[in-house]
This record gives C-alpha cells, structure tokens and sequence, in this order.
C-alpha cells in the first residue's frame, strides 16, 4: 500500500519556499502602463531609459562670481579684469569674453563664449568696472562641463527599476513627463476569525481587535499594492468560500490572515485545494509555519497565520519576494543586510527563525543587532519595538555574542 504524496510542498525550507513562490508568481508578471510622472513613485520602470541629450545641456557656472579666462588668472598677486557684462542663470545674453575680460555670472548661467574658469564672488573685489583677482584660483574651477552628469545615450536606469524621489528627478531632467511601467498590484485583504471585533467596536467575552486588517493592510500600502478592499469573515466555510472566489476576481493577489493551521475552524487549506490550488502549505520557520500559498484562476493567494508576528513575518518574507516578482523589480534592487549579535541566542528548533531586534551603530560603524525580549507570535510589541527580523537560519543553534546575522528591515527603518 502506498501512501498518497501531496500534490503541493509542505515542510519545505524558507529558501525553497521563496524560490517556488518566485517561480509560480514569474509565471503571473502584470501588463505595463504609461503614467504621468507625477504618479510614478515607487512605480516599476518597465523599460530601459537612455539619456536623450547630455546633462547638463551646457557648460554652466557651479557659483556666483565672475567668469574669465584660465590663462587670465595671476601666477602672484593680484590682477585687475574688465568687467564687461552679466549673465544670470535663465538669461538669454550671449556674452564674449575676450583677454583680460570677464562677466558677473550666478550659478547655472551658461558660461559665456571664451571663459572657461569661474572666480566665486567672496574672493574677488570688484571696484568699479574693475574685477581684482588673487593668484591661488584654479583654472577651470567652478564650472559644470556639458554632459558631466550624464551622456546623451548613456543608460541611465534599466528595467525593473524601483523609481525613487531622486529618480523622479532625474527622468524630470530628462525631460520626461510621462513614463512606462508596471501597473500597480491589485489586492483584497480578507481577514478571518469569529473572535475579531472591528477597532472601535466593544469585545464580548473571548473577543480581540482584529489589528491584522491595520498591519496586513498597512504593508500591502507600504509598498504600493492598491488595497483595493478588506473584508472581515467568519469562520464559516460557506462564507470564506464565496468570498475568496469574489477576491480572486477582483484582485491580482489575495491576502488572508488565519485559519490556516490545525484547528477544527481552519478551513482555508482545504477550500483553497477545492476551488483553487495549493502550491505550498507549511514552512520551516518560526514564526509562521502554516503559512499557504496557492491560486485561484490568475489569482495568487498567500494566507498567512492568524498570529499577527506570523502575519507580519511572512509578509516581509515570503509575500513580499512575490510583489517584487509581479512587479518586475530588478533583483539587485534588494540588498542583504547583516548585522552582529550583541548578546548570544540559543535556538532549540531546526527551523529558521525570524527574531525581532534593535539596531545600533557603534562609533567605529559596526552594527549591532539587540534581539528583544518578547518573542512570542502573539506579541505585537515586539515587532513595533523592533527594526528588523534577525533571520536565524535553520542549521544555527548557538550563536556567540558578535556573531553576523543576515536581516530583513521592518518599514520605518529606512
Ligand atoms: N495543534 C496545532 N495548533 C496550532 C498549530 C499547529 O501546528 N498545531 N500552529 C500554531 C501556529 S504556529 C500558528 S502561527 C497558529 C496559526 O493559526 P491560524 O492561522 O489557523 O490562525 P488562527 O487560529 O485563526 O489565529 C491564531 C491566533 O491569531 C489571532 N488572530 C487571528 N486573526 C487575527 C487578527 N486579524 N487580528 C489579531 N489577531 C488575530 C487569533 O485570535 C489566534 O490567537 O496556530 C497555532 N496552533
Ligand atoms: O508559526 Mo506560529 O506563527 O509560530 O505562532
């Protein structure tokens, strides 16, 4: 007699599992769109960007002073110039500086035909129509060359670019207003559990808040996927089954929080299996071994345990590596980060575990990882006290004081 293999990975370790996570959400890469670069933060690039002219256009003053030749400037000394004119940044003058000449010039002024050096005001004194310059300038100081920044042509962001505050301003340079990218992620956040009240309603007895929709919901936010509805359920397998089928419709990927483990009011692997797919169910991590991952039609469906570290640790874990794939974003666009351990831990499992912890900088630039003193998967104090989730792998059990450990930031931290 055989005993039946499920059709899905269960037991599988954190890097497996984010590797087959990866590989099925590939297979559901979004469309792209074209928006108004007022829209574009944290958007997606979805093709390469070249410079179309060199930045800057013009050779232009670095500063306020006055432009002249290099080969004007004294070896000792000091030398009177000819002042002969002024061009500020915007201005259309087009000046001529001849030997022994120079012009009054702001910041981002083109410099004039025949100067190739600015003075800055402070270390000049002007009597008149007469500039007296110090020796000691440089020659070609204080001036910005066309196309220092970047080359017309040059490659300036490829695709799978996460578009930052800093970028925006670089395409703007461009001349760019409107972009091509990934269309944002669309999401319904469902939660589940007959214990939960709303924040704001009265608990009856055995009765919590359900703070899962505000921590879920507030990640999905953090980065960037259109939430486009929450739902609380009960633990009612005709209701969850409904309303699953409605959110897998409606979203790109569906979020849900409990009733993934063992208990009797645990309903969702077994609907997911009967309307949909399972690819995975139960990882070697602590917390958030129940964590389910499946799809419904085009729908991808991540639902993380009920316990709200759990939730929030597999969300910056397993969820999230799944955005960046839908996305399209560029790998390299995620760095590790490492951190020594300021105390040591022991870990009596054999799975990896995520442990919330403090960062400090020590004066000589070392990072210190402060692992907190409540653990526990219900305890949301820990993980708003923290900044990262130290991720202890599954094959470490004592870890010394200074030991290096990867981490994940929690948002906030950067
Ligand atoms: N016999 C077993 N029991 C449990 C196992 C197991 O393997 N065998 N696994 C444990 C682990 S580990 C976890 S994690 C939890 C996950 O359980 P579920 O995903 O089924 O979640 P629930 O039972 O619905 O809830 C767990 C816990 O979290 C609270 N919760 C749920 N939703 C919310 C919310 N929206 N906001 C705040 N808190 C929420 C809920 O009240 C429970 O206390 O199962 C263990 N049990
Ligand atoms: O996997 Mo559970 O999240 O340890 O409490």
């Amino acid at each position: 007699m055989s005993v039946e293999q499920p059709a899905y990975a269960t037991g599988v370790s954190l890097q497996d599992a984010r590797e087959l996570i990866v590989a099925v959400a590939a297979e559901h890469r979004l469309t792209t769109e074209t928006v108004a670069l007022e829209t574009a933060l944290h958007r997606v690039l979805a093709a390469d960007i070249h410079a179309p002219f060199d930045v800057p256009g013009f050779a232009n003053s670095a500063m306020d002073g006055f432009a002249l030749r290099g080969a004007d400037l004294p070896q000792s000394g000091e030398r009177a110039l000819q002042l002969i004119g002024q061009i500020f940044a915007g201005g259309d003058n087009v000046l001529s500086v001849g030997e022994g000449e120079c012009v009054r010039i702001t910041t981002g002024a083109p410099i004039p035909y025949g100067a190739d050096t600015v003075v800055i005001k402070e270390n000049v004194r002007v009597d008149g129509d007469r500039v007296w310059i110090n020796a000691g300038e440089k020659p070609g100081g204080n001036t910005r060359p066309a196309g220092e920044d970047y080359r017309a042509g040059d490659l300036a962001f490829r695709t799978g670019t996460l578009l930052t505050a800093a970028q925006l301003g670089t395409l703007a340079s461009f001349g760019c207003d409107r972009i091509t990218v990934t269309r944002r992620i669309r999401a319904v956040l469902l939660t589940t559990g007959d214990e939960l009240a709303a924040a704001g309603m009265p608990l009856g007895f055995g009765q919590i808040h359900n703070s899962n929709r505000f921590s879920l919901g507030g990640l999905l936010q953090t980065f960037g996927v259109d939430l486009l509805r929450h739902q609380h359920l009960r633990d009612d397998p005709t209701l969850l089954r409904a309303a699953l089928q409605q959110a897998a419709s409606d979203a790109d990927i569906v979020l849900s929080s409990g009733g993934v483990s063992a208990g009797e009011a645990d309903y969702l692997p077994g609907l997911l299996a009967e309307i949909g797919r399972i690819h995975l169910w139960k990882v070697r991590i602590k917390p958030g071994m129940p964590f389910l991952f499946g799809s419904i039609g085009q729908a991808l469906i991540f639902s993380l345990p009920g316990n709200p570290v759990s939730g929030i640790a597999t969300f910056l874990s397993l969820v999230r590596p799944a955005l960046d794939t839908l996305l399209g974003i560029n790998k390299s666009a995620r760095k590790t980060w490492r951190a020594r351990l300021q105390s040591a831990i022991q870990k009596r499992h054999s799975r990896t575990e995520f442990l919330r912890a403090t960062l400090i900088c020590d004066e000589n630039g070392t990072l210190w990882a402060a692992p907190l003193a409540k653990q526990g998967s219900g305890m949301l104090r820990g993980v708003t006290e923290a900044d990262v989730l130290l991720i202890v792998p599954e094959d470490m059990h004592d870890l010394a004081q200074g030991s290096v450990v990867e981490f994940l930031p929690l948002p906030g931290l950067i």
